[in-house]
């Protein structure tokens, strides 16, 4: 059954709760990079989920594939394949732009290595969106979502078309990461473990607020230290397990989906959606940075209220300190780009 707040495990419905929640409002959901790594895990999770009624999947390869796999699970969605030259097909009538498409790091690189690549990659598929579909919600999960969230903004913005409330980094890995970590540590559900995680989406620009759970209130020293490396450098982790063969894929199509799933049940008029995420936000646009993640209230226009970050702890607030520089570099780099 999905959970109702957004900060709960994202766990796929059974059947029987598929088939009795036909009156729920539903969406078409276009997934734009649908035959990667991330993309067909994705698709499948989206594919289980109630809300989604039709399911568009888009890739330069792969994806007709993929929608013919994905399609025979028994679920009510409606699933269709574009090919490289069928992008405004596959974008026509979608209410959520999930996107994937662009290379992932290889070990020794850097988030903002993949820049060159996936810049122009993210800049081209918003002008796509902004052209087909302009009132869309657009989730991006490409790297990197420092720079690619800004590069989505000003591309929309050059059309004409942009609306800050419906534009979303996807930062719900970090918040994945720091719940599990944090629960490993101490022995809690990660259920319990609900973990604010702010600012960006790239090592030290990802700050996770510990002192504002219960559980990691008391921590501190090396295993306060420890625990917060984890969480700023987890992608790291798991790009040097996979030794070259890229990135997280199957964590981050759950965190995806996790996040597609609280920003559809916001759309349909549930209350009390909250989670993080990267968006255009006021809370540091006095020191020119114009994008941060923080807790985001979700409703049926994208974006109904960001949150102030709270209480910070001594650390915290270092962290912090740390973050603002980094990010303000990727923001205006992204910006850059597309002026
Ligand atoms: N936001 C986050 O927390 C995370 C972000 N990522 C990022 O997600 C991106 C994708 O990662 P993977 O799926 O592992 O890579 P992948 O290489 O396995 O898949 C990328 C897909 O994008 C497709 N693609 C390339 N150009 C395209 C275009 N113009 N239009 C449509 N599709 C296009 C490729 O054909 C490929 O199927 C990377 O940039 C990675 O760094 C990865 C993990 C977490
Ligand atoms: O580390 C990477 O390059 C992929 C990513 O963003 C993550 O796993 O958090």
């Amino acid at each position: 059954m999905f959970a109702r707040n957004a900060s709960r495990a994202f766990v796929a419905p059974s059947a029987s709760r598929l088939f009795s929640s036909s009156s729920a409002r539903q969406t078409k959901v276009t997934v734009l990079g649908a035959g990667g790594g991330i993309g067909q895990p994705l698709s499948l999770l989206l594919k289980t989920d109630p809300l989604v009624s039709n399911l568009s999947l888009y890739d330069i390869r792969g994806a007709q594939g993929v929608a013919a796999d994905v399609s025979h699970v028994d679920t009510a969605s409606e699933v269709n394949g574009y090919p490289m030259e069928n992008l405004d097909e596959a974008l026509d009538g979608t209410k959520v732009v999930v996107i994937p498409a662009g290379v992932p790091r290889k070990p020794g690189m850097t988030r903002d290595d993949l820049f060159n690549t996936n810049a122009s990659i993210v800049r081209d598929l918003a002008a796509a969106v902004a052209r087909v579909a302009p009132t869309a919600n657009i989730l991006v999960i490409s790297n990197p979502v420092n720079s690619t969230v800004p590069i989505v903004a000003a591309t929309l913005d050059k059309a004409g078309v942009f609306d800050p409330a419906r534009l979303f980094g996807v930062t719900t890995l970090d918040v994945v990461r720091a719940s599990r970590f944090l629960s490993a540590i101490t022995g809690a559900s990660p259920a319990d473990c609900n973990v604010p995680v702010v600012g960006g989406h790239s090592g030290p620009t990802i700050v996770p607020l510990l002192s504002q759970v219960p559980q990691g209130k008391s921590l501190q020293g090396e295993s306060y230290d420890k625990l917060v490396h984890r969480i700023q450098f987890g992608g790291d982790e798991v790009v040097k397990a996979k030794d070259g063969a890229g990135s997280a894929t199957l964590s981050m199509a759950y965190a995806g989906a996790k996040f597609t799933n609280s920003l559809l049940r916001g759309l349909a008029g549930e209350k009390g959606v909250v989670t993080p995420t990267f968006v255009k936000s006021p809370l540091f646009a006095d020191k020119g940075i114009d994008f941060f993640s923080s807790l985001v209230e979700l409703g049926v226009n994208g974006v109904e209220k960001i949150h102030p970050l709270g209480p910070l702890s001594a650390s915290e607030e270092k962290l912090l300190e740390a973050c603002l520089p980094e990010l303000k570099k990727n923001i205006e780099k992204g910006k850059a780009f597309v002026a």
